[in-house]
C-alpha cells in the first residue's frame, strides 16, 4: 500500500539478530583468547613440582616450546661475548631467511670478504624455517640491561619457537644442523688468515689475512701424483662421519720431503687454497717449552692447516729421546753425571720429541677439529721413525726434482709455449742431472724485454750443461 511506513523491528527481531552477533563472535573471541594462552607459554609457568595432570593441561594449552640464544653471555656483574653459537646462527638466517625475511640488516663484516655484505634479520623479525618433517619460527629480539648507573648495554638474542612434538627433532638435529650451516657461511664469506706463532712473554698467535695466489693448476708435478693429494684432501674434509664412526680426530698429518726448492711451501699454499682453510705455522725454534706449544695448538681453530717447516732443523729430533735415555739410565745405574743430566735439562726446557708427538697424535687438541698438519723437511731420512710413522704423518709426498713433464708444464705457464726445437735436449739433460723446479722457473724467466721463448729454453739448456759439467768434476775428484 502506498505510504505505508517500513515495519518496526520488533522486540523478537533484535534477541535474534544479538544471539546471531553473539554466536559469530564467540570462535572469534575464543581463537584470541587460545593464542593469548598460547604466548602466556603456560609451561614455563607450571613448575616442576605442578602434578603431571596440571603439566599436561599447561602443555596442551601451549604445546611450542622456546630456545633463545644470545649474543653475550652473563658472567656475574659482566657481559662478555658470548659463544660463537649466536653469530652462528645470525650466520645461518641471514642467508637462509634473507629469501622470506621482509626486514633485514645489512652489515659490511670487518672480517669479510670486500664484495660480500652479511645480511640479519632485524629485531622482531620472525621466519618459519623447515626440517625433517618439522617447521620451526626463528625471532630476532633485543632489550637494554641496565649497568651499575652507566649506559645501558644492549643485548640481542634469538628465540626459536617449535611445537613440542618435534623436540627430538630439534634438540637432536636442527640445532647442530644449524651450527654446522652457519660454521661454513662464515668461513666461506671471510678472508682467511695466516697465523705465525710468536712466543715474547706468552706462547700466541700474530695474523695477517692469507692471500697466496698457488694453487693445484699452478704446481709442477706429476699429474697423477697431483690428482691423488687433491682426491685425499677432498675425502678429508668431507670425512666428519667417517672420523666420528672410526673414533679418531678429525685430523690428517702430512710429510713433504724433498730438497730446498722443489715446491713444498708452493704445496701447502696449494693445500690450504684447495681446502680453504687458514695456514698456522708453527716456528718450533722459538717455542719455549712443550707447554708453549701446547697451548698454542689449543688456540688453533677448525678448518686449518697447521704447518711446521724444516722439521729437521727445528728440533734435535733424532737425539733428545736417546739424551734423556741415557741420563735415566746413568740415574737408574747410579752413574749419573751432572753433564748427562744437564743435557736432559736442556731437551726438556725447550719441545721435545715427545712433546711434539702428544701434539702431533691429537691427544691434546681434541678441542680442535678438522685439521691438517703438515711437517716439512729436507732431510726425511734424519728424522725420528716415531714422528713420522703412518697415523701421525698419514701421507708421505716426495717432492722430486724438476722432470721432463713438470718441465713441460712450467714452459707452458711461463713462456706460452707447448713444444720447441730445445725441449729434446731438456729432456735428456733434466734426465742426468737434478734441477729443482724454482732453478728451471728462475732460468725460464725473461731478464730483460729482448728476451723471448728461445733466449729463455737457451739459458735453461746452458744451466743443465753446467750443471752436468759440475756433476762430472764432482764426479772425478771423488
Ligand atoms: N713444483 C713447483 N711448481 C710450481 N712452482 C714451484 C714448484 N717448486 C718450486 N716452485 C717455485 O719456486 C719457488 C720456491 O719454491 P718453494 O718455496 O715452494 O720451495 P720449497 O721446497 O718450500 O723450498 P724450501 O725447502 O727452501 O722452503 C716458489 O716461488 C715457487 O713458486
Amino acid at each position: 500500500m502506498a505510504g505505508e511506513a517500513d515495519p518496526v523491528p520488533t522486540a523478537a527481531w533484535w534477541s535474534w539478530f544479538n544471539s546471531v552477533l553473539v554466536l559469530s563472535l564467540i570462535p572469534w573471541l575464543s581463537a584470541v583468547a587460545w593464542g593469548n594462552l598460547q604466548r602466556l607459554q603456560l609451561h614455563h609457568l607450571v613448575g616442576r613440582r605442578a602434578s603431571r595432570r596440571v603439566r599436561w593441561l599447561a602443555a596442551f594449552i601451549d604445546p611450542y616450546l622456546t630456545v633463545t640464544i644470545d649474543e653475550h653471555e652473563s658472567t656475574g656483574r659482566m657481559m662478555r661475548r658470548g659463544d660463537a653459537y649466536y653469530e652462528e646462527v645470525k650466520a645461518y638466517l641471514g642467508a637462509s631467511c634473507s629469501r622470506t625475511a621482509r626486514h633485514l640488516r645489512a652489515e659490511g663484516a670487518r672480517d669479510a670478504a670486500a664484495d660480500r655484505l652479511v645480511l640479519s634479520m632485524i629485531d622482531g623479525e620472525e621466519v618459519a624455517d623447515h626440517f625433517g618433517g618439522a617447521t620451526v619460527w626463528w625471532s630476532a629480539h633485543s632489550r637494554t640491561a641496565a649497568r651499575n648507573g652507566g649506559a645501558g648495554l644492549e643485548e640481542r638474542y634469538f628465540k626459536l619457537h617449535y611445537h613440542e612434538r618435534h623436540r627430538e627433532v630439534v634438540l637432536d638435529s636442527y640445532l647442530a644442523f644449524v651450527q654446522q650451516r652457519g660454521r661454513d657461511i662464515m668461513v666461506n664469506s671471510r678472508q682467511r688468515k695466516l697465523y705465525t706463532s710468536v712466543s715474547d712473554h706468552r706462547a700466541g698467535w700474530s695474523q695477517v689475512t692469507f692471500k697466496h695466489p698457488m694453487k693445484f693448476d699452478k704446481l709442477a708435478m706429476d699429474p697423477a701424483t697431483k690428482k691423488e693429494i687433491m682426491d685425499d684432501l677432498d675425502t678429508f674434509k668431507n670425512g666428519k662421519e667417517h672420523y666420528e664412526r672410526v673414533g679418531k680426530a678429525w685430523k690428517r698429518g702430512y710429510l713433504l720431503h724433498g730438497p730446498p726448492g722443489t715446491g713444498k711451501s708452493s704445496m701447502i699454499a696449494a693445500m690450504a687454497n684447495h681446502l680453504e682453510y687458514d695456514v698456522y705455522i708453527i716456528e718450533l725454534t722459538s717455542v719455549k717449552s712443550n707447554s708453549d706449544l701446547q697451548r698454542l695448538l689449543m688456540e688453533i681453530k677448525s678448518k686449518a692447516v697447521v704447518v711446521i717447516e724444516d722439521i729437521d732443523c727445528s728440533l734435535d729430533l733424532t737425539g733428545a729421546r736417546e739424551k734423556k735415555k741415557r741420563a735415566a739410565d746413568d740415574t737408574k745405574n747410579g752413574t749419573s753425571t751432572s753433564s748427562s743430566a744437564a743435557e736432559a735439562d736442556t731437551a726438556g726446557s725447550k719441545v721435545t720429541l715427545s712433546g711434539l708427538l702428544n701434539v702431533v697424535d691429537g691427544l691434546l687438541s681434541a678441542c680442535g677439529e678438522e685439521q691438517v698438519i703438515v711437517f716439512t723437511t729436507n732431510h726425511v731420512e734424519e728424522l725420528d721413525r716415531a714422528l713420522i710413522r703412518r697415523g701421525r704423518m698419514d701421507k708421505h709426498i716426495k717432492m722430486p726434482y724438476c722432470g721432463f713433464e713438470a718441465f713441460r708444464f712450467l714452459a707452458e705457464k711461463e713462456l706460452g709455449v707447448g713444444s720447441h726445437e730445445l725441449f729434446g735436449a731438456v729432456r735428456a739433460l733434466l734426465g742426468e742431472v737434478d734441477m729443482t723446479p724454482a732453478d728451471v722457473i728462475e732460468e725460464l724467466t725473461p731478464k730483460s724485454k729482448d728476451d723471448d721463448a728461445d733466449s729463455c729454453l737457451a739459458a735453461l739448456v746452458k744451466a743443465l750443461e753446467k750443471a752436468k759439467e759440475e756433476k762430472a768434476n764432482r764426479g772425478s775428484s771423488a
